[in-house]
């Protein structure tokens, strides 16, 4: 099968130099291949902008010679004595501004011990300029005048004044010469034709796209809800028929580097449709109104060979909530996402046009990209397990002659936390450091000396730590056994200790059937749930971590609520003490106030106690859950259970949902203040 060998060595900024020396906004694959763009050099703003401000202050400095260099600026009184002494040889008159000579050095009149004889002042609008004239020839000085446009400190002046124009004009043919590279045509934008239309995307790859799921490893469960998308693109008729209405838009959430890029690539690789990429940002350009002919151009050349696939890569950089900040860029932003959501509107799924978006940061997206008809399905993709590492590892070798000391389930197991993009980093490193010692195969050491390199090298912990992991899985065994064991609480269905966005690990539980009112049993068993995690570290290691910040900001909303809005307390009887939102109004006298702070934290203290006395007695099932965390990093419904040894006690099997927006959902995630993977990239 085919694959392209030099994308899968690549790092997890595989993409950064691509994107660097690349003019135009969008890269499209698998389409007939035509004569390459010539390739314009990139303008590199920075050293631009650097090389003005030099400019501009040499230009102040030579302004400021040409005004002052050797010459002492006297005051007119000073002159007008100079000239009665007899003393002034000749002067050099521009408007106002007057130079001259002096016979005999004078003294400074300031400083006293320095003397000049070249000198230069202004002659006050106010002087009497007759009497002057008549002073200066009787004291015979040679009078030389020039008129003022001739002056040589005004051309100074006009090219320094002129500068900030110049500067934007030389901006605008910048600009204008580079559109029409990728651009042609009129409309775009307004007035300005031949701005904002482009030429069709010239094709990175002849042919169609060459990566298909087979590249794709250990992120099954996306591939398959993906696998929809890619028989609708195979053969749209077959739905168009039926009237079905396919998504127009799939977001592809996760962290950096697992995968969501190649996915797209894949779909397009798998229905064997061309392949339009984008990074959102390259959209966004200093003029207002480009970023959005760009998005139209690109959606017109996508339709024209259509079933097509368009990928939009980080899209948070332009479908950020709308509102808030007004800096720079802000206009154009908006313009660029109003007209992605108005392309996504405009063209009816019969079309074929299915828009792949990427992002790290699904939270800041604004909703209404998320609206029916946009990007109406999510799908994320999380960084895999050690089943998915291994499945990985076998992808990035497929092409590595391997040693037979090598043992990549092994590996593995030792690299939990990394993504796809480091496991892929991770083998290239290792050959290459097998070709360096002169090696015909990588060999184990190949692998653990290039894992023990990038280990140090980045700043980020690319392995998580086996202490913290352990403590993770304690962390989730804690709410996990909890949930399982408190009669009243929701089944778990999974739990998990891969790192997802900040969260540390996970547990989910689900309730088998809509719940529309909780009685108080419930939201105790939910109280204690939720502090099982701290409850487990006080057990297991007899101190807690910050870990459970999200768990008690559930357990006291809960908890409050109980107490002074639910009538649960009998001490509060059935009253509505706290407002339902934050900003309502508080009515109850302080005294009773105090009285729900306390008695919210007797019942938070009971729960606690619960959590404490629960998790003790059934210390060797809290060890069997973690045991099997550590080997497996997610378990599913049935092998939490099994885990545990527990039956499902009176839980009807109910589908197991992975999307934590659906229903009445727990979550226990654990907010990881070191775990901030990517970064600024
Ligand atoms: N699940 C996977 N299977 C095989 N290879 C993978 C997988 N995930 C990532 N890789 C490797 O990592 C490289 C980078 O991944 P990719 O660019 O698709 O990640 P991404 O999620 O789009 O990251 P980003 O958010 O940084 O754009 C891929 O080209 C591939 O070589
Ligand atoms: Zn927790």
């Amino acid at each position: 099968m085919e694959r392209p060998a030099s994308q899968e060595r690549k790092g997890p900024n595989a993409e950064g130099p691509d994107r660097d020396d690349e003019p135009k906004p969008w890269r499209s694959e698998g389409l007939p291949s035509g004569p390459p763009a010539p390739q314009r050099p990139k303008i590199n703003w920075r050293r631009f902008l650097i090389t003005l401000l030099a400019v501009y202050a040499g230009f102040f400095l030579i302004s400021s010679f040409f005004d002052t260099g050797g010459t002492e600026t006297v005051s007119y009184t000073q002159f007008t004595r100079q000239v009665q002494a007899k003393n002034v040889k000749d002067i050099y008159a521009k408007g106002y501004s007057v130079q001259g000579d002096l016979k005999n050095a004078a003294k400074d009149p300031d400083s006293g011990d320095r003397s000049y004889t070249k000198f230069s002042t202004e002659i006050p609008v106010f002087a009497d300029k007759d009497q002057l004239y008549q002073q200066l020839t009787s004291a015979g000085v040679e009078i030389k005048a020039e008129p003022v446009s001739a002056d040589r400190g005004f051309f100074v002046n006009l090219l320094l004044s002129l500068l900030p124009v110049l500067l934007l004009a030389g901006l605008w043919i910048w600009f204008i010469r580079r559109s029409a590279g990728n651009m042609m045509g009129g409309g775009g934008m307004g007035g300005l034709g031949g701005l904002g239309r482009s030429k069709a995307a010239t094709p990175v790859e002849a042919g169609k796209v060459r990566v298909d799921f087979d590249d794709v490893a250990g992120i099954d469960e996306v591939e398959n809800e993906l696998a929809e998308v890619v028989d609708y693109l195979k053969e749209p008729d077959k739905y168009r028929r039926l009237g079905a209405k396919l998504p127009k838009g799939v977001l592809l959430t996760g962290p950096p580097g697992t995968g969501k890029t190649l996915l797209a690539r894949a779909v397009a690789g798998e229905a064997d449709v061309p392949f339009f990429s984008a990074g959102a940002s390259e959209f966004i350009e200093m003029i207002v109104g480009v970023g959005a002919s760009r998005v139209r151009e690109l959606f017109e050349e996508a339709r024209k060979v259509a079933p097509s696939i368009i990928f939009i890569d980080e899209i948070d950089a332009i479908g950020r909530a709308r509102g808030g900040s007004t800096v720079g860029g802000h206009d154009e932003r908006e313009q660029t996402l109003n007209q992605i959501l108005t392309e996504m509107d405009g063209f009816t799924g019969s079309e074929g046009v299915i828009v792949i978006a990427a992002t790290n940061r699904p939270e800041i997206l604004d909703p209404a990209l998320l609206r029916p008809g946009r990007f109406d399905r999510t799908v994320m993709v999380s960084a895999p397990d050690a089943d998915g590492r291994l499945a990985i590892l076998k992808v990035h070798t497929r092409g590595v002659p391997l040693a037979d000391d090598v043992n990549l389930a092994q590996l593995a197991k030792s690299t939990p936390g990394m993504t796809g993009a480091d496991l892929a980093n991770l083998v290239n490193e290792a050959a290459l450091l097998a070709a360096k010692r002169g090696n015909a195969k990588v060999r184990a050491r190949d692998l653990t000396d290039a894992l023990e390199k990038i280990l140090l090298g980045t700043a980020r912990a690319v392995v998580i730590p086996q202490e913290e992991r352990r403590r993770t899985a304690y962390h989730e065994a804690g709410h996990a056994l909890l949930g399982m064991l408190q009669p009243g609480a929701d089944p778990v269905r999974k739990i998990s200790i891969i790192p997802r966005g900040r969260a540390l690990g996970v547990t989910l539980s689900t309730p088998d059937t809509d719940r529309y009112a909780y009685d108080e049993k419930y939201l105790r068993d939910r109280i204690v749930g939720a502090l099982g995690g701290m409850a487990a570290e006080q057990v297991v290691y007899g101190v807690i971590t910050t870990g459970a910040e999200n768990d008690l900001e559930q357990v006291t909303l809960i908890a409050r609520g109980m107490v002074g809005r639910w009538g649960m307390s009998s001490r509060i009887g059935p009253l509505t003490i706290l407002p339902s939102s934050a900003d309502g109004q508080l009515t109850a006298a302080p005294a009773t106030l105090a009285a729900v702070d306390e008695e919210t934290r007797r019942i938070v203290d009971e729960c606690y106690e619960v959590a404490l006395r629960v998790l003790t007695e059934n210390r060797d099932r809290l060890d069997a859950i973690v045991a099997a965390l550590l080997e497996h990093e997610t378990l599913g419904e049935a092998e939490a259970y099994a885990a545990a040894g527990l039956p499902r006690g009176g839980h009807v099997d109910a589908p197991v949902s992975t999307r934590e927006e659906e229903g009445p959902v727990s979550t226990w995630e654990e907010e990881g203040v070191r775990r901030e993977r990517g970064g600024p990239r």
